[in-house]
C-alpha cells in the first residue's frame, strides 16, 4: 500500500478517506496494528535528522516571535525527547489490545446471547498545542486502538507535525494500515470546518485553553472530550512533613511548568505558614520563580501581592501564588472554586487529613505526599496519553487507549422474537452469566 496524497484534498474529502481508512483499520488483527505501530516507530527513527531540522526551523521562528520560555520548551524536539517519544509509541504496541475484548456475555434465554464487546470510535479530531510529541504519543493511540486521526497542532509546531506526520505516512506504507488513517490539518478554519463534519468525524478531542474547549463544545454536534486547562494546586496542611513539602512544591511548579499538570496555587495551613514558607520561597527563588502572595504571606514573607485574578490564572510559567489558609476545609473550599478540577494534591503526615482531601476535592486527579506533576498517561502506566481529560463522565484525567474505545452489543438468536417474553404469561429470561 502506499502513503496516500490526501493532505491535499478539501477538507469534506479528507475526512471521507479518513472515515474509509477508519473502518478497514478497525477490523485489523491485533498483529496488524501492532505491526503498524512498530512500523511507526521505525520511521521516525529513521527520519530523525529532518524531523530535528524542521522542529529547529520551528522554534527558530517562534524565538523570533518572541516565544516565552517554558512554551519554547513544549515545543522543543531534541533527540533525547524525540528517542523518548519512539519508545513510547513502542510501548503502546507492546500494550494489550483494547479491541475485542468481551466485557459482558450473558444468555437470555435458551439459545439467546448477548455479548458486549470493545470497538474502536471511529474518527477522532484531535486539536492540540504547539508540542510536538504530542502529535506521535496521540497516533501511536489511534492506531493501537483502531481508530482513524485527524490531527491539528498549535501553528508554532507546523513544520514540525508536517515532517512527523510525512515520517508516519510512510511507515504506515510498508503496512495493512492505509496511511489515509493519520491526516493533518494546519489551520483554524479547518478546524472551524471539521466541527461541522459529524457525517465523518466521531470525537472531537481539544487539548487547550477551558475558552478553547468551550468553543468547540459551542460550535459542533460531534461529541466534545474536552482537555481543558490546568490550575492545580498544592496545599501544605499542619501536618506535613517539611523537607517533603519544599521537595514537592519545587518539583510541581519547576519540573516543566508550560505543561497542564504544574501548580499554580500553593496553599499553606497557618501553623506552619511562618517556618515553611521561607524555606519554600528559597528553594523556589533558586529556580527564578516568582512569587505571589495573599495578604498574610506577604506579612511573613516580602513579595508581590497576589490579586484576585491571580487564583483563577494558569501562569504556565516561573510563577506561582500563595495563600495562607486556617484550615483543610478552607484549602478544599479555595480548590474547589478556583481549580480546573484536573490535578490537585495535598503534603500531610496525617492520614485522615489525608483522606478527607481526596474524597472532597472535586478533580480528576487527587494525589498525597507526591507531586502534580504524575498525572500522565506514560507515568500511569498506560503506554502514552491523548491528553488529560477535565470532563467529570468518563473518561477522566490521562486518556489511554481504554479512552479511544466504545462497545457495542452483539445479540445472537435462533430464530427468537419478544412476543413471549411480554404480556401476561411472559416467558422468564434466564440472564446467566458466562
Ligand atoms: N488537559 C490537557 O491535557 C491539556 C491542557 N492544555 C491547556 O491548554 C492551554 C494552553 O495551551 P496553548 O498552547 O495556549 O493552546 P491554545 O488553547 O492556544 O491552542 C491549542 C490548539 O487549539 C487551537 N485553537 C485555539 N483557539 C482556536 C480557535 N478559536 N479556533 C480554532 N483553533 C483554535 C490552536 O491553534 P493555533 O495554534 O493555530 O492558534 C492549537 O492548535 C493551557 O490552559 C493548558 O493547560 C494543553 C494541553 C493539554
Ligand atoms: N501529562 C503531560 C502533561 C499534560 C499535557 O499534555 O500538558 P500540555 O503540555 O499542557 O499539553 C506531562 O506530564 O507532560
Amino acid at each position: 500500500m502506499t502513503a496516500s496524497p490526501v493532505a491535499s484534498l478539501p477538507l469534506t474529502a479528507i475526512a471521507k478517506a479518513t472515515r474509509q481508512a477508519a473502518r478497514q483499520l478497525a477490523v485489523l488483527p491485533t498483529e496488524a496494528r501492532n505491526q503498524a505501530v512498530e512500523a511507526i516507530a521505525q520511521a521516525l527513527e529513521a527520519a530523525t535528522p529532518e524531523i530535528l531540522a524542521a522542529n529547529a526551523a520551528d522554534c527558530q521562528a517562534a524565538q523570533a516571535e518572541g516565544i516565552a520560555k517554558p512554551l519554547y520548551n513544549r515545543l522543543k524536539l531534541d533527540e533525547t525527547k524525540l528517542k523518548a517519544a519512539i519508545e513510547g509509541v513502542r510501548d503502546v504496541g507492546k500494550l494489550a489490545d483494547p479491541v475485542g475484548t468481551v466485557q459482558i456475555q450473558r444468555e437470555l434465554d435458551e439459545g439467546l446471547i448477548l455479548k458486549r464487546i470493545t470497538c474502536p470510535v471511529g474518527v477522532l479530531g484531535i486539536i492540540f498545542e504547539a508540542r510536538p510529541d504530542a502529535l506521535i504519543q496521540i497516533t501511536s493511540l489511534a492506531i493501537k486502538s483502531g481508530n482513524g486521526v485527524i490531527l491539528k497542532g498549535g501553528k508554532e509546531a507546523i513544520r514540525s507535525c508536517e515532517t512527523l506526520v510525512k515520517a508516519i505516512h510512510q511507515g504506515l506504507s510498508t503496512t495493512a494500515v492505509d496511511a489515509a488513517a493519520v491526516q493533518l490539518l494546519t489551520t483554524r478554519e479547518e478546524i472551524r470546518a471539521l466541527l461541522q463534519l459529524d457525517e465523518y468525524v466521531d470525537l472531537i478531542i481539544p487539548r487547550g485553553s477551558n475558552e478553547f474547549v468551550r468553543y468547540v463544545q459551542e460550535n459542533t454536534r460531534i461529541p466534545v472530550l474536552g482537555h481543558a486547562d490546568g490550575i492545580c494546586h498544592l496545599y501544605i496542611d499542619r501536618a506535613a512533613e517539611l523537607q517533603k513539602a519544599v521537595e514537592i512544591t519545587v518539583d510541581a511548579k519547576t519540573q516543566y511548568p508550560a505543561v497542564c499538570n504544574a501548580i499554580e496555587t500553593l496553599l499553606v495551613h497557618s501553623a506552619i505558614a511562618p517556618t515553611f514558607l521561607p524555606l519554600a520561597a528559597a528553594a523556589l527563588q533558586k529556580r527564578n520563580v516568582e512569587l505571589r502572595g495573599d495578604e498574610v504571606t506577604c506579612q511573613i514573607l516580602e513579595m508581590a501581592a497576589a490579586t484576585e485574578e491571580d487564583w483563577s490564572t494558569e501562569y504556565n510559567d516561573l510563577v506561582l501564588s500563595i495563600k495562607v489558609v486556617d484550615s483543610l476545609e478552607e484549602a478544599i473550599a479555595h480548590i474547589n472554586t478556583y481549580g480546573s478540577r484536573h490535578t490537585d494534591a495535598i503534603v500531610t503526615e496525617d492520614p485522615n487529613i489525608a483522606d478527607t482531601f481526596l474524597n472532597q476535592v472535586d478533580s480528576a486527579n487527587v494525589f498525597h505526599n507526591c507531586s502534580t506533576r504524575f498525572a500522565d498517561g506514560f507515568r500511569y502506566g498506560f503506554g502514552a496519553e491523548v491528553g488529560i481529560s477535565t470532563q467529570k463522565m468518563p473518561p477522566r484525567g490521562p486518556v489511554g487507549l481504554e479512552g479511544l474505545i466504545t462497545y457495542k452489543y452483539k445479540v445472537t438468536g435462533n430464530g427468537h422474537i419478544v412476543a413471549p417474553y411480554a404480556g401476561k404469561d411472559a416467558k422468564p429470561f434466564t440472564h446467566r452469566d458466562f
